[in-house]
């Protein structure tokens, strides 16, 4: 397949999508895997499925539906991915992070990215949020990164700096908002390291990522944050911990995907709540890069 996404096709999808609704968007929401009911608190939800979007790939994961919701969230208008594309689907990188580009030429300033993941730090519990402080690109090392080829300076520069790419002020929101809620107790703040997938990581490696700094572990979300901050959108983004990684030989544990699934469907509704109530504060004109 085509490896590597236009600027014109990220235009030629912003386009078709101003034309076919009257929202638009300031922040943008990335639902996680069994959180895609986060998209049905929009209110006057207009729905397009990822197969009618000009150059969208299709969703292809259970627990992601393939509907990019466009509505209201407290009066603020929203755009909100209801299933995202990995890696381990086979989608060209940059047919992965395509969204990020194209909610930046909608006029979206900032990105609220959900994700499952699994807890590597031994203190954390299953159904703990982790508001991710920063991220180990894995397979960035060995120079799988959203924004290798060409640059287009219409969207960042070559080489973008990535200390920032979690914005500390949100992060404090959600702290704030937490404490408001009573979330307090089984929210966290950690490193997200990224794998490639499908398949869940071994013992060592699971090891070998603690040791590295790495708090949870997870097959997605650095993509998109890698060209949302490369274009200058700010980026929240905060993982459900769905399972705990196995971390010895002799624990019989097995991660699987219904576990995930099933802790969303948990603490999806706390999630929901958390993410609406933070969207409404988010200032939009607050630290434009
Ligand atoms: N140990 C472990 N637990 C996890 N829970 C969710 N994910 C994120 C990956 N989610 C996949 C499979 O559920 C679907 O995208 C992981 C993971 O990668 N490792």
């Amino acid at each position: 397949p085509k490896r590597s996404v236009s600027y014109e096709e990220c235009r030629t999808t912003a386009d078709w999508l101003l034309k076919h609704t009257q929202v638009r968007p300031t922040v943008g929401i990335v639902c996680g895997s069994g959180l895609s009911a986060l998209a049905d608190m929009l209110k006057d939800p207009q729905v397009f499925k990822y197969c009618d979007i000009p150059n969208f790939p299709n969703s292809t994961v259970r627990g992601h539906a393939g509907k990019l919701v466009f509505g209201t969230l407290k009066g603020k208008p929203c755009v909100c991915m209801q299933g995202r594309f990995h890696l381990y689907e086979g989608h060209p990188i940059q047919k992965i992070t395509l969204p990020m580009r194209v909610f930046k030429l909608m006029g979206v300033k900032t990105m609220i990215m959900t994700n499952a993941a699994g807890g590597l730090n031994q203190d954390y519990k299953v159904g703990d949020f982790m508001i991710i402080k920063d991220h180990i690109n894995m397979p960035g090392f060995a120079g799988v990164n959203p924004l290798c080829g060409p640059n287009d300076d219409r969207f960042g520069v070559r080489f973008p700096c990535m200390s920032d790419a979690y914005d500390r002020e949100l992060q404090q929101l959600a702290h704030d908002v937490a404490a408001e809620l009573g979330f307090s107790n089984f929210l966290r703040d950690g490193v997200y390291s990224v794998i490639g997938g499908p398949s869940f990581e071994t013992i060592a490696e699971c090891r070998m990522l603690h040791r590295l700094g790495a708090d949870a572990v997870g097959m997605s979300t650095v993509h998109e944050v890698i060209v949302a901050r490369h274009a200058g959108m700010r980026c929240f983004a905060m993982s459900l911990i769905s399972n705990r990684a196995v971390m010895d030989y002799d624990s019989r544990e097995k991660a699987n995907h219904d576990e995930v699934l099933e802790t969303g469907q948990l603490r999806a509704k706390q999630m929901e709540v958390l993410v609406s109530t933070m969207v409404a504060r988010i200032d939009d004109d607050e630290n434009e890069d």
